[in-house]
């Protein structure tokens, strides 16, 4: 095979799971108008994690709000796994990311109630799957994550670090084709932070889907695909010496 077609085979296999076209956000702050995106092009491949940096208030979360349909764009669209979620109905929108969306915020918010391996079976019975095979693909990914033993504690009898790996197991439980992350381990210990990202990266990796994960820590930032920030409500690629 020539140096051509190599490159074409390999071009055919690049599948694009997120893609946003000249999304565009402004918010009213009193008589001001904040530009916060203004015309954002991106393209998530399979199997890509990208680190979305930037100083507070850049418009990190706008962005990952936006992108994972929670927030509709003033203008331009958003596509998940090649599906335009632009013109669809609200409820279209839901179902769209309870079935190919996860995610996982800086602070947990799991269930208090219910134990750690419920936290991570109920979304997927919402979803339609049985209870035992909830409750095994549940189980699996506790245990990649190091807290099979925790499976029955509720989230209060756990540590930050294990909550926000039931978390991630819950992001992950539906099988989504992208996962955001907006500040995952911001709410936890250097070292701690760093064996939670480490299993997070390792899970998506696994698993190959797309991943866009918001952080203000430059040496995270730096074991990622790419590196991306905003500014002036643009998005550039961000290069990783930079960083460091
Ligand atoms: N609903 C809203 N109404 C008005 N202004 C908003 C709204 N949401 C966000 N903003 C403004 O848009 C800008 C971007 O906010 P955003 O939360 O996206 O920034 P960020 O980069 O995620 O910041 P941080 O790192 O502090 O979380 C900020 O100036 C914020 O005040």
């Amino acid at each position: 095979m020539s140096d051509l077609q190599k490159k074409s085979a390999a071009q055919r296999q690049v599948k694009p799971m997120l893609k946003l076209e000249k999304v565009v956000r402004s918010f009213s702050q009193g008589a001001e108008q904040l530009d916060v995106l203004k015309a954002v092009d991106l393209t998530i491949n399979e199997g890509e994690i990208v680190a979305l940096v930037g100083p507070s208030g850049a418009g990190k979360s706008t962005l990952l709000q936006i992108a994972g349909l929670l927030e509709r764009p003033d203008s331009g669209s958003v596509s998940i796994g090649g599906k335009r979620s632009t013109d669809l109905s609200d409820q279209a929108r839901t179902q769209m990311r309870r079935d190919h969306i996860g995610f996982v915020y800086q602070y947990h918010h799991l269930l208090p109630e219910f134990s750690a391996i419920e936290n991570v079976v109920i979304p997927q019975m919402i979803s339609g799957l049985k209870r035992k095979d909830a409750e095994e693909r549940g189980m699996e990914l506790l245990q990649c994550l190091g807290i099979e033993a925790r499976a029955q504690h509720r989230p209060a009898r756990l540590s930050g670090g294990e909550q926000q790996r039931v978390a991630i197991a819950r992001a992950l439980a539906n099988v989504p084709d992208v996962l955001f992350a907006d500040e995952p381990t911001g709410n936890l210990d250097p070292q701690t932070a760093d064996n939670v990202f480490g299993m997070l990266v390792s899970l998506v990796r696994q698993t190959g889907l797309a991943s866009l994960i918001a952080t203000h820590n430059p040496e995270l930032a730096c074991q990622m695909d790419r590196i991306i920030t905003l500014r002036d409500g643009h998005l550039v690629e961000v290069d990783p010496e930079s960083l460091s």
